[in-house]
């Protein structure tokens, strides 16, 4: 590594190894290099080879703005082909297990190598890596990769501070402060009793248990997004909105880039279509939906007359999904008026002028670029923070319109409504509002991080921050200070060589 990149401050990002949290993880580690941090982005093996495969990732750390990221993978302990991975119950103990051995051995093998790492941020899911932190006496930080609304709801059902949705109520309505009430399947999805995912539940409150030890909770929202609960919220827990983090106004996002699947090209075909006359419908990383409502969005698309664009991406192979199939004749009735893909080059497909609307299940991540791309949805919410995604982008950005209320619901969403939610999103006076909204949400969304916006200051805080403690820790660590203990040594867990030593 050159010696510019070891002078810097190091920082150390942990991602929970999906999709949805890869990719912001990431833009706020490109985010942060640009502001002149050495930042590590480390994953598990399993995925980083599909990153290695499907994205440029190099050896070397890659200049970004004033500073440098870089990439290190480790290895979760079970076999490249272990189906358990696709059990969270199973694997995020793994991950715990193995990470609190590795981890630190990352940070010691990076202090002896010159760059000692003064900080480590996570993304939900992995809670314990506050706790690496804490016992090696590093600061730590946590970007929540979800509304600060749906934030706020976690945080009161984990503290029983309002009622939810019970077995003995199960349509109560939701009332949290600074929000609009929510309807019982209006809150996120994993918090019904009846919940089919209740191990999402868990590894989604896990990072509640530890929220008193990052000194920061760093959020892909911007204020102006959701000003009153964000403003509510900041007086509870020390949280900074640094969103939306994928429009980087300085750094160009195309090099480094963390997608699991190497993007189809369909660029140029959306460029051979006129202006506002695509459709882009995708249902993100995770959700599948069954083969029944696949075959009424298809019947949908066709009888729209909507030129669209359709990420059918394949299921994991141990995830139990059967493979979805397009009616028969499908794509040759669509012709040039259709294109499927496994998987697109997302942001920049809602940035392209042909495209009109957006059906999505409302991931955050989703949800985030389509706002700040000035892109109406029509919202196809699934399960978890989708549902109340759904009904912000609908009732409170007021970008979309609603094809579904979530799989709870379990409702066969027929044809002629996929048809009706097309046109409603796309010609008339309703398409033409929501797009005026969008375009609004674009502007504030890029004022945001524009140098001097509310992320952009908060960013350079974060920053800042960051550096006075990495003076604190290094001289902690030199002995010359009493601000921050001596760092332990990490005992737990079965090292791979049998020992793990602090960093000092
Ligand atoms: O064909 C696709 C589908 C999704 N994405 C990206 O994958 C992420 C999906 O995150 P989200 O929170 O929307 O949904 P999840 O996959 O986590 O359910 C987003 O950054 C998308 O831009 C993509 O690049 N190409
Ligand atoms: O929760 C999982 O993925 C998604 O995360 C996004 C950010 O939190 C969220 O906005 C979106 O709605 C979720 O779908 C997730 C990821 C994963 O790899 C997995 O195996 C899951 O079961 C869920």
């Amino acid at each position: 590594m050159g010696s510019d990149a070891e002078s810097l401050v190091h920082v150390l990002l942990v991602s929970f190894p999906g999709q949805g949290h890869v990719n912001p993880l990431l833009r706020l580690g490109k985010r942060l290099a640009s502001k002149g941090l050495l930042v590590t982005f480390t994953t598990p093996e399993s995925i980083g080879k599909q990153m290695r495969k499907a994205s440029n990732i190099g050896d070397e750390p890659a200049p970004v703005g004033d500073g440098f990221i870089r990439f290190e993978f480790f290895e979760d302990g079970w076999d490249e082909d272990d189906q358990r991975r696709q059990d969270l119950d199973q694997y995020l103990p793994q991950l715990e297990k193995a990470g609190k051995v590795l981890i630190p051995e990352m940070i010691r093998r990076s202090a002896e190598r010159n760059r000692p790492v003064s900080c480590l941020i996570n993304n939900p899911f992995i809670p314990w890596v506050s706790d690496v932190a804490e016992s090696l006496s590093l600061p730590s930080a946590m970007l929540w990769v979800q509304s600060c609304a749906c934030f706020a709801a976690y945080y009161h059902y984990y503290h029983g501070l309002v009622p939810f949705p019970s077995e003995s109520a199960m349509e109560i309505d939701v009332q949290l402060p600074c929000m609009p009430l929510l309807k019982h399947d209006e809150v996120p999805s994993f918090l019904y009793p009846t919940t089919p995912y209740p191990f999402l539940r868990r590894a989604i409150l896990g990072q509640y248990k530890n929220l008193d030890k990052p000194f920061c909770i760093l959020m892909d929202t911007f204020q102006e997004l959701e000003l009153e609960i964000i403003e509510y919220m900041s007086k509870i827990c020390p949280i900074k909105t640094v969103g939306p983090l994928f429009k980087n106004p300085k750094v160009p996002n195309a090099n480094v880039r963390g997608d699991f699947m190497k993007a189809d090209d369909c660029l140029g075909w959306l460029d051979s279509k006129p202006a506002g006359s695509v459709v882009y419908v995708s249902f993100g990383s995770v959700v599948y939906l069954k083969q029944d409502q696949w075959d009424e969005i298809a019947y949908g698309l066709l009888n729209s007359g909507v030129n669209f664009l359709w990420v059918m991406k394949p299921p994991h192979k141990d995830s139990g999904y059967t493979v979805l199939t397009l009616p028969e004749g499908f794509l040759e009735k669509a012709g040039d008026k259709g294109m499927v893909v496994q998987w697109s080059p997302q942001e920049q497909v809602l940035a392209h002028p042909a495209v009109a609307a957006f059906v999505t299940h409302c991931g955050w991540n989703s949800s985030m670029e389509a706002l700040a791309s000035g892109m109406p949805v029509v919202a196809f919410p699934q399960w978890g923070d989708q549902v109340t995604d759904a009904k912000y982008l609908v009732d409170v950005f007021k970008v979309g319109v609603r094809m579904c209320r979530g799989e709870a619901e379990d409702k066969l969403i027929t044809r002629d409504v996929v048809e009706k939610c097309l046109l409603e999103a796309t010609v008339g006076e309703k398409a033409a509002e929501m797009k005026m909204n969008a375009l609004k949400w674009k502007a504030a969304a890029g004022a945001a991080v524009a140098e001097g916006g509310s992320s952009d200051r908060n960013i350079q805080a974060f920053v800042d921050e960051v550096k006075r403690r990495s003076v604190e820790v290094a001289l902690a660590k030199s002995g010359k200070s009493t601000v921050v203990e001596a760092p332990e040594v990490v005992k737990e867990g079965a090292a791979t060589d049998g020992k793990v030593e602090s960093v000092s």
